[in-house]
């Protein structure tokens, strides 16, 4: 077993071989809404639920390093590129994709694992071009120190109207595994078949399911369900865990979902 392994299954929890990973790194891309506190302190709040992980973005594992620091804190995984994801973002400057931190400083900063998007349908095609080889390269140097490489397959790009489309995005994932992903993340399209027809797609590596805008909770509980029924080894759901009034109680009811 290689160090690239070693890693990846330290996400998952020992009992159920799942993983419910909490996603904070929205801040680098996306405005945040105003009036739920200092980063700091919510990110304080997302280790006190204990989930297997938590994605967040170099600055605020720099600023909360010692939170992850003690013995069961929640994994690192670090998100190491950008792109315009806001759409007044995207007004302004266009699609625009750059990665951000070498692999050996994700290691050096903590993370088990890092993360990078590979953004489907971009209007700007030569932002697709430089999506993929960037993200190749990532993992072929991510590969060489043993870091696992999550790949965010989505359908993100402006040509894109339907962005849980399962056959185009079914694609994506499986372009994210063939250029060598560890594990996917990606949408759940909403329906426990097709999300199926996608996991398998993907070959052997595991496939973890985002959560999108802020819905209710019931909702969010709900979906989350159906994609561990379709076989996702996981959750990286963000906004429907930390917009929630109680975060620790929302990560305990999805990490009921995840490892039931
Ligand atoms: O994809 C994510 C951020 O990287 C997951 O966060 P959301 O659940 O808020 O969409």
């Amino acid at each position: 077993m290689s160090g690239m392994e070693i890693r990846l299954n330290r996400l998952l929890n020992e009992q159920s071989g799942r993983a419910m990973i909490v996603a904070f790194d929205h801040g680098q891309s996306l405005p945040m809404k105003r009036g739920i506190g200092s980063p700091v302190s919510l990110l304080k709040k997302i280790i006190e639920g204990r989930p297997e992980g938590v994605l967040i973005n170099r600055g605020m594992l720099q600023q909360c390093a010692a939170d992850f620091a003690v013995p069961g804190a929640p994994q690192v995984i670090l998100r190491a590129d950008w792109t315009t994801l806001d759409s007044d973002m995207k007004a302004d400057m266009g699609e625009a994709y750059r990665s951000l931190v070498e692999p050996e400083e994700a290691l050096s900063l903590g993370a088990t694992a890092a993360c990078l998007y590979l953004i489907g349908r971009p209007k700007a095609t030569g932002m697709f071009f430089d999506n993929i080889r960037e993200v190749a390269k990532f993992i072929s140097k991510a590969h060489k120190v043993g870091l696992p490489v999550i790949v965010e397959a989505t359908l993100w790009g402006l040509k894109n109207d339907d962005q849980k489309a399962v056959d185009p995005l079914r694609q994506m994932c499986r372009i994210a595994a063939e250029i060598g992903a560890d594990a996917i993340k990606t949408e759940y399209v909403g329906d426990i078949e097709d999300e199926k027809s996608l996991i398998e797609d993907v070959g052997d590596i595991p496939v973890f399911t985002l959560g999108g805008s802020a819905t209710t909770p019931e909702k969010a509980f709900e979906s989350a369900s159906q994609a561990i029924e379709s076989g996702a080894k996981g959750l990286i759901f963000g906004r429907n865990v930390w917009q929630a009034e109680d975060i620790v109680g929302t990560i305990t009811k999805f990490r009921e979902i995840v490892h039931q």
